[in-house]
């Protein structure tokens, strides 16, 4: 039976991560990068399709996990009749090869130890040749090649690894997976203890240059540090989520694999990391950017991989029995072929923010703006598949019209606040015309709300953004309409989803839980409408659904209270922080992008 997705916390290098469940078992982990095949795939199927345990042997009588302050090492404490147990796990930051350590050390008393280690390459399905040399154990098949070494002898891997040990009060052993290429040599382990010291010290720096400092830091804190952990270092892409079909409905059809750089999540994510502080990563993202997009801007395309790679084909991988019976496992996006006119609101309302945070300008960067620009002038008004990938005929939604309008308003300000070259008069009036569309064929005066397409009667909940993308403001009452009406129709159980369940709506099965960004989005709207209070409240019970180490997947059910969809996601975390930040500005919504 698959484990609840709140039951796993996340450690990462910055190119790729693992899965770690309450009982010490990695479930997930991808080598060498995050969008690499599975070599412990258990999340989606059986221990037998990978895993790698480290648990005391017989009765648990409590279980504690954290992550250190300010990190992503993870430390979890296991209570036994016989003595306590501390396990510490993470990924090396900055080995020439990615590396997993796992320490394990002894609080007090004595605890038998069990270590099971079942590597299967290619997503569970491929057996790798083992054996033990040198006291390591070496596991290749393919390209890849995984070593375990550890300062206890290892036991032989037939079928798979299984060994007991006791630990007593005072003393410490490790474990260390290490990834390599199968045709070199593999590299050798680092010492553990200097990496930890070196990992803690790696984190603890970054996050020291967080600048949040309100009531809700924790929280905020652990967000960023997740956000930081699915930032692909050497390319500065970012992954919405580390993982592939975990469902957004248990037993479900809605299994997405969301390890690729969405250009709107990861312009979204940039705002919040601009925001705290963060202008390194702005730097990285723009240049990532400027690459992946290079070349006509009719070949741009809605998402990459994490270098920049263009073809993202969608397969099913039929062999695994998938997280709760949920099938298919997809490896890919069909989505990266889609036509989502947001993106370039997203690209230039990303750039404006830049510039307004002081980032430097970049020649080329303007360049490829307004050719986007030239690009939109002509296609603004075509249909698309709109912010939630819909996968059923393209409309016109309302979102898309309303991030083309957010397009020409920042190309606008480009021009006017910081002196850069354009077509002013003719942006204005496109930005105009986009305007009056969209409050005319997007809005629906029966309903008195904007509604998800033109002509269409449904709610939508990313028109939410409306008043912070600064479109109208929030005491509009057409946006103060939206508002009610989302409220009446999509919020269940005090959680927001995204649009009507109704059959056909977008060319899926029904069935998935309420979509947490939106459920933020409703909090921003509450705090911009002058109701603190109520958006304080949305924003405590959000925080309150939480894993214990302060996770966020992308969807929740609130009758199950379960954490539903790719774990944990970027978009999430990234709107916790966003509301964060709103809340915490005494002088009204940080939010607020138009000015
Ligand atoms: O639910 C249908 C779609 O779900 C995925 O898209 C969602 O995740 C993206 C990444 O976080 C996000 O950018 C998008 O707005 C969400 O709707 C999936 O990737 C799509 O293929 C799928 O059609």
């Amino acid at each position: 039976m698959s484990k609840a997705i709140k039951d796993y916390a996340l450690i990462s290098d910055c190119r790729t991560a693992a899965l770690i469940s309450q009982q010490g078992s990695i479930d997930w982990l991808c080598l060498p990068r995050f969008d690499s095949e599975a070599c412990f795939a258990a999340l989606l199927g059986d221990r037998e399709h990978g895993h790698w345990q480290i648990y005391p042997e017989g009765n648990v009588r409590m279980t504690r996990r954290r992550y250190r302050d300010g990190t992503m090492i993870l430390e979890t404490e296991y209570h036994t009749a016989s003595g306590t147990v501390c396990l510490t796990d993470f990924m090396v930051m900055e080995g020439a090869v990615p590396q997993l350590m796992r320490l394990v050390k002894g609080v007090s008393g004595e605890v038998v130890m069990t270590v099971e280690l079942f590597i299967r390459f290619d997503y569970g399905d491929l057996i790798p040749w083992t054996q033990i040399e040198n006291g390591r154990l070496i596991a290749v098949a393919g390209p890849s090649t995984v070593q375990l070494t550890s300062s206890l002898p290892l036991a032989k891997p037939y079928p798979k690894m299984r060994q007991q040990f006791v630990i007593r009060e005072g003393q410490w052993h490790h474990y260390c997976l290490l990834w390599s290429e199968s045709h070199c040599k593999p590299s050798l382990p680092v010492d553990p203890l200097a990496a930890l010291s070196d990992t803690q010290c790696w984190w603890r720096d970054w996050i020291t240059r967080s600048n949040y400092r309100g009531p809700w830091r924790g929280a905020v804190e652990r967000s960023l540090l997740t956000l930081r952990a699915l930032i692909y270092e050497p390319t500065g892409g970012m992954v919405a989520a580390p993982t592939t079909s975990l469902p957004e409905h248990p037993g479900g059809v809605r299994n997405w694999d969301y390890r690729f750089c969405w250009l709107r999540d990861a312009t979204m994510t940039l705002y919040a990391l601009m925001n705290a502080g963060y202008r390194q990563e702005a730097y990285a993202w723009r240049e990532w950017l400027l690459r992946a997009v290079a070349g006509e801007p009719e070949q741009m395309q809605i998402m990459y991989g994490l270098a920049g790679e263009r073809r993202l084909s969608e397969t099913e991988i039929p062999w695994l029995p998938g997280y709760a019976g949920s099938r298919p496992i997809r490896i890919g996006n069909a989505a990266y072929q889609q036509k989502q006119l947001d993106v370039y609101g997203e690209i230039m309302d990303a750039f404006h923010l830049a510039r307004r945070a002081g980032i430097e300008p970049h020649e080329a960067g303007w360049k490829v703006q307004k050719a986007l620009m030239d690009y939109l002038e002509s296609h603004w008004d075509d249909p698309d598949e709109g912010i939630w990938e819909v996968r059923s005929a393209r409309r016109d939604f309302v979102h898309s019209k309303i991030m083309a309008w957010v397009a020409f308003d920042r190309a606008i300000k480009a021009v006017e606040d910081f002196g850069l070259d354009g077509s002013l008069m003719r942006w204005k009036n496109t930005r105009q015309k986009i305007h009056e569309e969209i409050c005319s064929q997007g809005f629906d005066s029966g309903l008195n709300a904007f509604v998800q397409s033109y002509g269409s009667k449904e709610l939508d909940a990313s028109l939410l953004m409306i008043p912070t993308l600064g479109f109208l403001p929030a005491d509009d009452p057409r946006v103060q309409g939206t508002v009610k009406a989302i409220e009446s129709q999509l919020v269940r159980n005090g959680f927001v989803y995204r649009y009507s369940s109704k059959e056909g709506i977008d060319g899926l099965p029904q069935g998935e839980g309420a979509f947490l960004a939106c459920s933020f989005w409703l909090a921003d709207n509450y705090i911009l409408q002058g109701q603190k209070q109520r958006g304080i409240e949305l924003f405590e019970k959000l925080l309150a659904i939480r894993n214990d180490v302060g996770l966020l997947s992308e969807q929740y059910d609130p009758e199950q209270k379960a954490l539903l969809g790719n774990f944990p996601q970027a978009f999430s975390h990234v709107s916790l922080i966003n509301t964060a930040t709103n809340l915490t500005n005494q002088h009204g919504p940080a939010l607020e992008r138009k000015k």
